[in-house]
């Protein structure tokens, strides 16, 4: 992945990124970035489908290239071995995953352009859900207008309930699946969608891209015979479903947290149009936690608005911001 060296706002409803103009290549051909690997990216073209191994032209500056952004190439387009072709221009994103800097990164990272959906893969047991990184995983996506979906694995093993009753409030869609199980409903989610698929090690996140793109090859925890080891991939690639489905799984193994310092209260507020309005007599730099810091959501509940359910549950993903992401 790249920094990004323009610190741009969050994506909110308004805000969006901008590309610079450049000149334009007639001889350009449009595609996909479906995987960054110390700076050489792959591109899909459009037509004709070709992936190309590609590198960044000078020209782009310090403009960051992600999984998922729409790219213009130049040079050699036959895909033959040993070529390498330059991105010459990177499309206006339509949202933008991204991570703040933290202790161990001090780089703002984009993890991926023009998402629709993020899918927070999580046990149901071995290992147990961990709310906090759910918590801060549907902040991430909602504070970029992506749809978050809770994706629960491991049915077979234990209930889905107590999960289900600590994300009724917000509303995210939830699916749940089981060893062997069908994968319909799972499918029917991501056609014709861009859905990154976040969850942390061992949640069965590897098993569940295995079965949606068949020969996708990703890694999963059974290691076995001498010698073969495990190839752990940590970067972030795209992957096509296959048909009668459009739409693509990006998996992202090497993405464990976000860190979310770059999202304020105002940004969590736009998730919670129910609230919006009530937070109109708050004081300028309020933070929306307590009543006694002189919040006013409390009141507009008390006066028959929205519910305390919602209120709770958008006060959780405030606090949620500033949890350890990891481990
Ligand atoms: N019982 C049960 N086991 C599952 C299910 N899904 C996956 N597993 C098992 O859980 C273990 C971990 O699955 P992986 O797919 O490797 O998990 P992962 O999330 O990719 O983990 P990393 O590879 O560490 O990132 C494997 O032994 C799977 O066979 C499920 O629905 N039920
Ligand atoms: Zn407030």
């Amino acid at each position: 992945m790249d920094e990004d060296d323009v610190r741009n706002r969050p994506s909110g409803r308004s805000s969006r990124p901008r590309t610079k103009q450049r000149p334009a290549h007639v001889d350009a051909a449009a595609g996909m970035v479906v995987s960054v690997d110390r700076g050489r990216y792959g591109v899909l073209l459009n037509d004709p489908p070709l992936q190309l191994i590609t590198m960044r032209a000078r020209e782009l500056g310090r403009t960051a290239i992600a999984v998922g952004d729409r790219v213009e190439v130049v040079g050699d387009l036959t895909g033959a071995p040993d070529t390498l072709s330059r991105i010459v221009r990177v499309s206006e994103r339509e949202t933008v995953l991204r991570r703040t800097a933290d202790d161990n990164d001090p780089y703002e990272r984009v993890i991926v352009a023009n998402a629709d959906q993020l899918l927070i893969v999580t046990a149901l047991a071995d290992p147990p859900p961990r709310y906090g990184l759910i918590d801060r995983a549907v902040v991430a996506a909602l504070t970029a207008n992506i749809e978050p979906i809770l994706l629960l694995t491991k049915n077979d093993l234990a209930s889905p309930e107590e999960v289900l009753k600590n994300y009724s409030a917000l509303d995210v869609p939830t699916l749940t699946t089981s060893k062997g199980g069908d994968l319909g409903e799972v499918r029917a989610v991501l056609d014709g969608k861009i859905t990154v698929f976040v969850g942390h090690s061992g949640v069965g996140k590897s098993t569940l891209v295995n079965a949606l793109v068949p020969g996708a090859g990703r890694s999963t925890g059974v290691v076995s015979g001498i010698g073969k080891g495990r190839h752990t991939s940590t970067s972030v690639v795209a992957l096509q479903l296959p048909a009668p489905l459009t739409g693509w799984v990006i998996d992202t193994p090497g993405v464990r947290s976000f860190g979310l310092a770059h999202v304020t209260a105002q940004d969590v507020l736009w998730a919670f149009p129910d609230l919006e309005d009530g937070a109109v007599q708050c004081p300028g730099s309020c933070e929306h936690l307590t009543a006694a810091d002189g919040c006013k959501l409390d009141d507009w509940i008390a006066s028959g608005h929205s519910t305390p359910a919602r209120l709770e549950a958008f006060r959780r993903l405030l606090v949620s911001r500033s949890d350890l992401g990891e481990p």
